[in-house]
């Protein structure tokens, strides 16, 4: 029997905000535990949530990014359940009024657009975090009640690999409207993944499972391949799928059984009495709306259809906003062109971010000096091999590439005269060597070259050395 895989995604982003959803608390990653709190994220009696205005802008913000309709009539519900890193034993988020709803967002596979729906954007305040030890167990409160939105997928996805493809997408479309850092590795975008088989031409979907723990988009492809082959193996050997939650394990690769899934109305969700209704009018959209930067799909098209750069080019450079930003001020700005802007950037640039870890804006590279260094290998003022130097530097320290090559010594030399008066005394030198050229030996000009690039200890234009070179010869 074959089966077809279904997939639905909920995504979890924390907003960037100062303070926390619902009290002013501040927020920061990486603190001492339990020191980012206040009375409301402790739960004690009488005290009241208050709203975050950016809170819900930047909720506003994503939905709209994610194509989303911005409901004018918006409210809070508690979703009840007891958890030692959750004091209050109710979470409040929003169940039947979701801010956003009827959204979508276009992957790319095997060259072919595929639309996948997503359901709703809601907004909730985060839990606080649990380390489980060998026999105890610790508790950090500083995550309690941070801004978050869940994104739910509708059931669109069909492959792991389409999984990860929308990942990378509502990432990438997230971090353009600056909401969020959508870090895996510290938790500001979280994944949680719902699967089910069917036979191949049924309608009805199977019984589904929600895998957690995945803890990147790596994972998250690799505990659903693993998770088709269960299920598959569990219905063809005559078992049934439970509904249940199951931890990705990263070491094993394997899913394994960490409850039976609580249904929607095992959390007794019921209307937040503390919090009003929030009417959102045109005049606040509009304005939210007008604070959305151009987004990836868009730059993309534009990258293709204006600039001329390959599909994937397009792709790679709109993945982050820094980049994109980086390589339109070369083009836009400074004149690069597109081409050989986009070589640098997703080579040289991305291979050096990627081994140090880091990001565009924290080296001392800018769009104007990796232009200015273009420019000199252009006019060949340095080799493209040298280049690599010059560039070292550049990301390193900063500076222009004029000025670091001159540093580095290593200004090409390209004055035609300085040139010519080398290429004479090489050829007054290696006589023998122009005779055998005159009688057709070829090789005997590499030699040549060679002793005119020696001369000038790697320093001479080697375009301008080959022409020159040839004019003199022919003139004896
Ligand atoms: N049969 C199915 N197979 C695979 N995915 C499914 C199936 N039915 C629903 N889904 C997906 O499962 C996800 C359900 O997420 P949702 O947030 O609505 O519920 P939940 O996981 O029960 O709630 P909670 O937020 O409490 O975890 C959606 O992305 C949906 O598309
Ligand atoms: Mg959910
Ligand atoms: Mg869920």
């Amino acid at each position: 029997m074959h089966f077809e895989t279904v997939i639905g995604l909920e995504v979890h982003v924390e907003l960037k905000t100062n303070s926390k959803i619902f009290s002013n608390a501040p927020l920061h990653y990486g603190h001492e535990p339990n020191t980012n709190l206040s009375v409301v994220e402790l739960g004690y009696p009488g005290t009241l949530p208050v709203l975050n205005e950016t809170a819900v802008e930047y909720g506003m913000k994503a939905a709209m990014a994610l194509n989303m309709q911005i409901a004018t009539d918006t409210k809070f519900d508690r979703k009840n359940y007891y958890y030692p890193d959750n004091p209050k034993a109710y979470q409040i988020s929003q169940f039947d009024k979701p801010i956003g709803e009827h959204g979508s967002l276009d992957i790319e596979i095997d060259g072919k657009k595929k639309t996948i729906g997503i359901t709703r954007l809601h907004l909730e305040e985060d839990a606080g975090k649990s380390t489980h030890k060998d026999d105890y167990s610790l508790v950090d409160l500083n995550r309690q009640g941070t801004a978050l939105v869940e994104i739910v997928s509708e059931p669109d996805i069909r492959t792991p690999e389409e999984a990860y493809k929308y990942l990378e997408k509502i990432k990438s479309i997230i971090q353009y409207t600056g909401v969020s850092d959508v870090k895996m590795e510290e938790g500001s975008l979280r994944c949680d993944a719902n699967i089910s088989i069917r036979p191949v031409g049924q309608e009805k979907f199977g019984t589904k499972t929600e895998l957690k723990n995945l803890n990147s988009f790596n994972f998250v492809r690799k505990g659903l391949e693993h998770e088709v082959k269960r299920q598959e193996q569990v219905l063809l050997s005559g078992g049934v799928i439970e509904q249940e939650t199951r931890r990705y394990d990263e070491k094993t690769g394997e899913t394994v059984l960490m409850r039976i899934k609580e249904g929607a109305d095992d959390y007794r969700y019921f209307p937040e009495p503390d919090l009003m209704h929030l009417h959102i009018d045109d005049e606040w959209k509009e304005r939210v709306r007008a604070s959305i930067p151009t987004l990836p799909d868009e730059l993309r098209e534009k990258y293709i259809n204006e600039y001329d750069l390959p599909v994937y080019d397009a792709e790679i450079l709109t993945m982050r906003k820094e980049m994109s930003d980086f390589f339109s001020e070369m083009v836009e700005s400074h004149k690069a062109g597109p081409k050989l802007a986009s070589n640098w950037l997703m080579g040289n640039v991305n291979e050096y971010l990627n081994k140090n870890n880091t990001e565009l804006e924290d080296t001392g590279l800018t769009a104007e000096n990796l232009t200015g260094m273009i420019n000199i290998i252009e006019d060949g003022t340095i080799s493209s091999k040298q280049a690599k130097k010059v560039f070292s530097v550049l990301i390193e320290k900063g500076g222009t590439a004029k000025q670091v090559a001159k540093e580095l010594g290593m200004e090409q030399i390209s004055d035609p005269a300085v040139l010519t008066g080398m290429v004479t005394e090489v050829l007054d030198a290696n006589e023998q060597s122009v005779e055998d050229y005159k009688n057709g030996k070829d090789r005997a000009i590499g030699f040549l070259v060679g002793q005119i690039m020696k001369k000038s200890k790697g320093q001479a234009n080697p375009k301008m050395v080959n022409q020159i070179l040839l004019e003199e010869i022919n003139k004896r």
